[in-house]
């Protein structure tokens, strides 16, 4: 990828400040009024029999699903070809999407009908309000659910440490961040012919949208080129970089009858169907297939329960707070708890628990050995991922064990949730600290606020700020990361070929499987950052027979316009201002394709006839790196954005002062963490380079002894030490120990000796022996 040389940095920077998503995004801007009314909208009649049509399409379909169910077209997840874990949605999301789904169309319907021949980008909001207003009155029937943001959440036990599902981390707004709730927008959605539910599917210019496979095929070309910047990234970067996905985002997929996979291939016109056409002259399937399944995403309305757009969502809880070991509600954490000593299952060889068999979160294809079970249903997917969910868990069990030793009594909750505390802290360090800086330049961590301190405690915490996760970045932005896999993952130095390793786990059950998959992750380098993708993801994603596997970067693009995220050339604006904003596709200048080289250009330009229609995820990875970074200055933007909302958004986040804050010097002892720190406490490895997200280097990154990384201090109630009674062990000594109680770690030791001459006069002191450690 080549790097932005002619870039002016400080007028990117000035252009950024200014920027609607700078200030704020959709907080001041989508809260959009609308145009001005010009027309009527219809009766409250008609809208109400509008409702009832919908209702009675709504289960209209489900019989029509039951059908496909019972005629085998519809299969369960360990029978569905290309299935993977992303595809298991919660029950939960199933009920939000009834009256979703049933809102979307009545609204679709009545403004695709007030609108009529009117060029009219959107309703006013006080269209939109009157007309949920009365659908609303006819949902409340009581054959349907009611919109599930309704409920009132008591806040008063949330005040100190976090609540299992995100709920009351804003005690204004509780529902903000709360697993099961809807993405955020930066922009108003873009969905087809400026409607407010359907994927879009035309250009600018009225023609068809290529197709997201050709799109894929012409622009996401076959790469295994290593990321080549100075020190590398390591291929751990990609694996940490997946797994704090897991802990923020996973969107609801719609599902057919029985939680059966809705086969979208050959019945394009059901509801929630999307497939992607597959040409016949398609340079890897040729021929073989014509289509590849993809199936929309579940449908909310939004959290203040009004609907305009189709809203889609997230079933974790949005803030980084461990949720992937924890899970992102009380059930899953219910599974994972052993609820007794205050620490998580785990199985043979200090594994993660082991799922039952083809259990929800298990996707087990093609191998007998069982799948984990971990706080997110992904964990098996690729053989590292379950190894860092692993280190997470031991890291946990380490803590509890240290805090039920050195606070006799502490309770298992109490055990718990501090352990908790320490490990979500712990994250948040590695992901600001270790994991940003090697993607944001540091011009972007500057500006946004994102360095951590060195000393002190953050005092930015802001509860007008939504720690929400924002539809852009889980759909196009943050999906990045697919760019720096590579066609194998490592166990130690022997490669294996990715789509083999897809939701298998053998390897991590092997002994020393996590040792094995951790060494290999942070002693091979990842690929650059761009728009080349490996084959193994582009044609094989969950293959388990020859033509089978799908195409990730198709599935990212549709998914997209699934979401009605807007095209790149919206965004550019929203995050540099109109002069960025392409008209042409001339790389390099204002005007046309400033970000992008003539190489990336020019696939963009066959790929597209008009640079308004290029997807958010195609032109956001093609973009030039920022000078001496690794990404771009779109993704830059998104991403920086994100993670500053989940940041000054979070009352728990880990440097701030506001709710339970950690002591001083626990959270200096917390700014030493180090994700190499983390690996070295709970695997077998005894030395690895300091930053593992880089490969090591002679001088930049050396290798370094495990025993050398500094420790971390943990809360401790004090225990002295007490003496035993003398005893007499020879003719003329007696002693004592300080075992009655011993000290523990942060408690005095016994003052004095313990040791006694009895014939000879000798004051000799022996003191008490325990040194005080840390762990
Ligand atoms: C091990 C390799 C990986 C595989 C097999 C994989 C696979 C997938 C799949 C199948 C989806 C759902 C696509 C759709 O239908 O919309 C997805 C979504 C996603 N991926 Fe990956 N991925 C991998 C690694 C990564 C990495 C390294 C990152 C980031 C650094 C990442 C970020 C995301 C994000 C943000 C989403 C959207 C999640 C959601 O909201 O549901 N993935 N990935
Ligand atoms: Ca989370």
């Amino acid at each position: 990828r080549e790097e932005s040389k002619g870039l002016d940095l400080e007028r990117l920077q000035g252009a950024i400040k200014n920027s609607q998503i700078f200030n704020g995004g959709l907080e001041n801007t989508k809260k959009i009024e609308g145009e001005k009314t010009t027309f009527k909208l219809p009766s409250e009649e008609t809208i109400k029999r509008l409702t009832e049509e919908a209702i009675t399409n709504f289960d209209k379909t489900e019989q029509e699903n039951k059908r496909f169910f019972e005629n085998k077209i519809d299969k369960p997840n360990l029978e569905t070809p290309m299935f993977g874990p992303h595809m298991l949605t919660d029950n939960r999301s199933l009920e939000i999407n009834k009256p979703g789904q049933i809102i979307a169309e009545t609204t679709e319907t009545i403004v695709q009908a007030v609108r009529g021949k009117q060029e009219r980008k959107s309703l006013s909001s006080q269209d939109r309000k009157e007309i949920f207003d009365i659908i609303q009155g006819v949902t409340r029937l009581p054959t349907i659910p009611q919109c599930p943001y309704l409920a009132v959440i008591d806040c008063s036990s949330a005040v100190n440490f976090r609540t299992n599902d995100g709920s009351c981390n804003n005690l204004a707004h509780p529902y903000w961040g709360k697993s099961f709730t809807p993405f955020e927008r930066y922009l108003t959605p873009e969905y087809e012919g400026s409607g407010t539910t359907l994927p879009r599917i035309t250009g600018v210019a009225g023609s068809a949208l290529p197709g997201a496979r050709e799109i894929s095929t012409t622009v996401h070309t076959a790469s295994v080129a290593p990321d080549n910047l100075t020190p590398p990234l390591s291929y751990f970067m990609m694996q940490f970089g997946q797994f704090l996905d897991h802990d923020i985002t996973k969107t609801a997929i719609s599902k057919g009858y029985a939680d059966s996979n809705i086969q979208c291939c050959g019945n394009p016109f059901r509801r929630d169907c999307f497939p992607i056409n597959v040409p016949l002259a398609d340079p890897f399937y040729m021929g073989n297939i014509d289509c590849l399944n993809f199936v929309r995403s579940t449908v909310t309305p939004n959290l203040d329960c009004s609907f305009d757009y189709r809203q889609q969502l997230n079933e974790l809880t949005h803030y980084i707070d461990g949720s992937s070991v924890y899970g992102s509600n009380d059930m899953e954490l219910a599974q994972l708890r052993d609820g007794t000593t205050g620490k998580m299952k785990t199985s043979t060889g200090n594994k993660l628990p082991l799922d039952i068999p083809n259990g929800s979160g298990c996707a087990s294809l093609n191998n007998l050995n069982k799948c984990f079970l971990a706080g997110d249903k992904r964990a098996n997917v690729v053989p590292g991922l379950s190894s860092l969910h692993t280190i997470w868990v031991r890291e946990h069990n380490r803590i509890a064990d240290y805090m039920m030793d050195n606070n006799v009594q502490w309770t298992d909750e109490e055990v718990f949730k501090n352990a908790r505390k320490f490990v979500s802290a712990e994250i948040q360090h590695i992901v600001y600290k270790e994991f940003l800086p090697k993607i944001l330049h540091p011009i972007f961590m500057f500006i946004f606020g994102l360095n951590p301190l060195s000393s002190g405690y953050f005092t930015g915490y802001n509860q007008n700020v939504k720690g929400i996760i924002r539809n852009e970045f889980s759909t196009a932005a943050y999906r990045f990361g697919h760019s720096l896999l590579r066609d194998h993952s490592f166990f130690d130095s022997t490669p294996h070929t990715l789509h083999n390793q897809f939701n298998n786990p053998d390897l991590v059950h092997q002994p020393q499987g996590i040792e094995g998959c951790t060494r290999g992750l942070y002693s091979h380098t990842s690929q650059g950052i761009d728009e080349l993708l490996t084959p193994e993801i582009t044609n094989k994603l969950f293959q388990t027979a020859p033509f089978n596997g799908g195409d990730l970067a198709a599935f990212n693009i549709q998914r997209g316009r699934d979401h009605g995220i807007p095209p790149y050339s919206k965004i550019v604006e929203a995050c540099f201002g109109s002069a960025f904003v392409p008209t042409n596709f001339n790389p390099g200048v204002f005007g046309g394709l400033i970000f992008h080289s003539t190489t990336a250009a020019s696939k963009l330009s066959s790929a597209y006839s008009d640079p308004a229609d290029m997807d958010l995820f195609t032109a956001g990875t093609a973009e030039n790196r920022m000078p001496g970074m690794r990404l771009g200055p779109t993704f830059s933007c998104i991403i920086a954005a994100q993670f500053k909302a989940l940041k000054d958004g979070d009352r728990f986040f880990y440097e701030s002062n506001v709710a339970n804050p950690f002591t001083a010097s626990q959270l200096n002892s917390i700014r030493q963490t180090t994700m190499a720190r983390v690996i070295c406490q709970n695997t077998d490895i005894t030395s690895l380079q300091k930053d593992v997200f880089y490969r090591d280097h002679p001088i930049t990154n050396k290798i370094v002894n495990c025993n050398d990384l500094s420790p971390l201090e943990l809360p401790c109630t004090p225990e002295n030490g007490g003496w035993t009674g003398w005893m007499r062990t020879s003719a003329c000594i007696a002693r004592r120990s300080c075992t009655n109680p011993p000290p523990n770690d942060c408690g005095t030791p016994c003052v004095g000796i313990s040791i006694k001459y009895l014939c000879i006069h000798n004051p000799a002191t022996i003191g008490p022996v325990k040194s005080k450690q840390k762990i």
